[in-house]
This record gives structure tokens, sequence and C-alpha cells, in this order.
């Protein structure tokens, strides 16, 4: 995998706070790289210093084995698109394309040709007489990309540009940049605190922690196995359960399982105290009966965990399970052990 940009040892400082720490990344070519991250990690300040708006305190932006880490914005040749898409609202399609070009002092006669092809590449050809205003939130996603795609730019950095669609909307917007970004061969980094954006839109995630990456993977493997507990609380749709190892390896380390790994049992059992029904499964948290679970937890009515499972359950009903597999952790909260 050639490297496309690398971030060696960056820092970004407010003040004495540091929002970005001694930061290092790869990004390969041609990948679609999310940082995923909870909100205030810095995910926002990592494109900003990137792209130029903001100066790094400290460390080096390779891209395409040149440092830009000292080089005005307009000279890095890196696209941004934002959150809101910062189009212009008083001018047409075309126009908001046209407008870097012109900035740039293209040549003329090569702009109209140059636009219309990526017009038709993003299938906004028929609308590029239209102003802003009069474009679905989908059409005006594709309209900052190919403003983005116009300049030929190096890699393209998105924050968050689908937060602003409805959940519909949002659901093919996110098969189409994926289309997209896979047709031009294009590198994309990509910031979320989303889950469902980072398992569908990337060939990796890195996870924004404290101003560093915590981990880097396949989305899957960052789920499964994460290095951290912290990381097994925050990536999944519903955060992993930690329990104390001693009922079920006689251990003090600390377990951790997803809602999923589990089998019909009764190492452990409990007692309901929610179900939620989804398409064809449901989800039980419930409170473990089992004495000496708790790990950072001192809730009183045993340790909540939750399940997923293929029936239904009724309040204050008992339920009991087996792990398939778990996770050990050490008191520190780093990964010791995968048990398969
Ligand atoms: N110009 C600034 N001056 C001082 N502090 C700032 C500035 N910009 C950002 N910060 C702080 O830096 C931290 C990281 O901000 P950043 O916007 O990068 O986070 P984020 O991960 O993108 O969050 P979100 O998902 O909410 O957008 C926050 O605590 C924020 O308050």
């Amino acid at each position: 995998m050639n490297v496309k940009m690398s971030y060696e040892n960056i820092y970004k400082l407010y003040g004495k706070k540091r929002v970005l720490n001694k930061l290092n990344l790869e990004i390969y070519d041609g990948e679609f790289l999310v940082v995923l991250g909870p909100s205030g990690m810095g995910k926002s300040t990592l494109l900003r210093t990137t792209v130029g708006i903001e100066e790094l305190t400290a460390g080096k932006i390779i891209l395409d084995g040149k440092d830009i880490s000292k080089l005005p914005p307009n000279k890095r040749n890196i696209a941004m698109v934002f959150q809101n898409y910062a189009l212009y609202p008083n001018m047409t399609v075309y126009q908001n394309i046209q407008f870097p070009l012109k900035m740039a002092k293209y040549e003329k006669s090569k702009i109209k040709g140059k636009i219309e092809s990526i017009a038709e590449t993003l299938k906004i050809g028929d609308v590029l007489e239209r102003n802003i205003n009069q474009l679905s939130g989908g059409q005006k996603q594709r309209v900052a990309l190919a403003r983005a795609l116009v300049r030929d730019p190096k890699i393209f950095l998105l924050d968050e540009p689908l937060s602003n669609l409805d959940a519909r909307v949002r659901y093919t917007a996110r098969a189409e940049l994926k289309k997209i970004q896979k047709e031009l061969g294009h590198t994309f980094v990509y910031v979320t605190h989303d889950q469902t954006e980072a398992s569908t839109l990337s060939d990796r995630v890195a996870v924004l922690r404290d101003g560093r990456i915590e981990q880097i993977g396949v989305y899957d493997e960052i789920l499964n196995e994460p290095k951290s507990k912290w990381l097994g609380d925050f990536v999944g749709e519903y955060p992993m359960n930690f329990i104390s190892g001693d009922s079920i390896n006689n251990s003090s380390k600390i377990i951790g399982f997803r809602d999923h790994w589990i089998s019909e049992g009764d190492d452990l059992t409990g007692t309901v105290e929610w179900c939620n029904q989804e398409e064809d499964s449901f989800h039980v948290s419930c409170r473990l009966d089992n004495k000496n679970l708790e790990t950072d937890s001192d809730e009183e009515g045993g340790h909540p965990v939750i399940l997923k499972t293929n029936k239904r359950y009724e309040l204050g009903a008992k339920i009991g399970f087996s792990l398939k597999r778990y996770n050990i952790y050490n008191e520190d909260g780093s990964l010791l052990q995968i048990v398969k």
C-alpha cells in the first residue's frame, strides 16, 4: 500500500489544552479512512490543521512525500467538504462549482468542459442553472463534492457532510458517496461520530481519543477486538459489556463481551429491566444476579449488561446465558487476551 498522507507527531494546543497530542497516522492512497471519535476529541481540528486553516503547534504533515505543514492553505491542494457544505446561496450550481477555478485563475476556455464533465459524473448536469436553495439535501452534497473535485485536489477531507440530511436521504447519500469515491479512486478522510457511517463507508477506521489515535483498522476488527475498554465502550451500536472474571475464569481480570456473544446456558443469570424489539431480534438489558461481578460500577440491584436475543422477555423475567467468546482486559483497561 502506498502512503498518501502521514501525520508525524502532530500537536495542536489551544492555551494549555492539547487537542491533538502527539498524533501519528498514515493514510493509504485511494482509501476511504473514517476518523471516528466522540464530540470534542479533536476531529475537526485534525482536518482544519490539515487544510491549513489552523496552524499546527508542532509536528509534520507529509502529503505525497512533501512536508506541507508550513504551506498556506491555497498551496496544499487539499479539498475540504464541510458539514453545512458552505455553498454560496446566491449563486447557481454552475457558479458555485466555477468559483474555485476562477480563484485559481484556471484557463477560461477549459472551465466549461471541466464543470460539465464533473457535473455528469456526479449526476447534477441537469441542475447546473438552478439556485442552491432549489436543491435537495442530497443534491447540495453532490454540488459541494463537485466544487471540491473541480480543482483536482490530492486528497479530500470531509467533516460530517451527511449529518444535515434526514435519515432516509442519508442512507442513499452514504451509498452514493462511497460509490463515487471508489469510482474516482480518490483518497477520502472522513470525520464523524456516527457508528453506522464508520461501519458502512470506511475501508479503515481510526478512532480518535484525547488527541491521539487509539486504534486503527477495519471496523469489525475494532468492534470485536478493541484494544482498550474505552474502545469497547465507544465503538459499536451498543457498548461492550464488562464484568469481573470471577465467575467466568476465576480471575480478577475484566471480561468484555458483545451483546451477541452469548448462547443458552446458566453461567450467568439476571433479571430483565428492559427489552427493545428491533427488526428481527431483541435487545435486552438485565441486571446480573451473580455476586462479585461489579467492575467499575457500584449500581444497586446488580451489574447491568445488554444482550441480543431472538425472543422477547417481559420486564422482571429471569434470563440465563453463557459466553461463546470474550476478551480479557487488564485493570488499566488494556486488552490482555482474546478467548474464542
Ligand atoms: N479555536 C479554538 N480555541 C480554543 N479551543 C478550541 C478551538 N477550536 C476547538 N477547540 C476545542 O478543542 C477541542 C476539540 O474540538 P474539535 O472541534 O476538533 O472536536 P470534534 O471532535 O470535531 O468535536 P465535534 O464532533 O463536536 O465537532 C474542543 O474541546 C474544543 O472546545
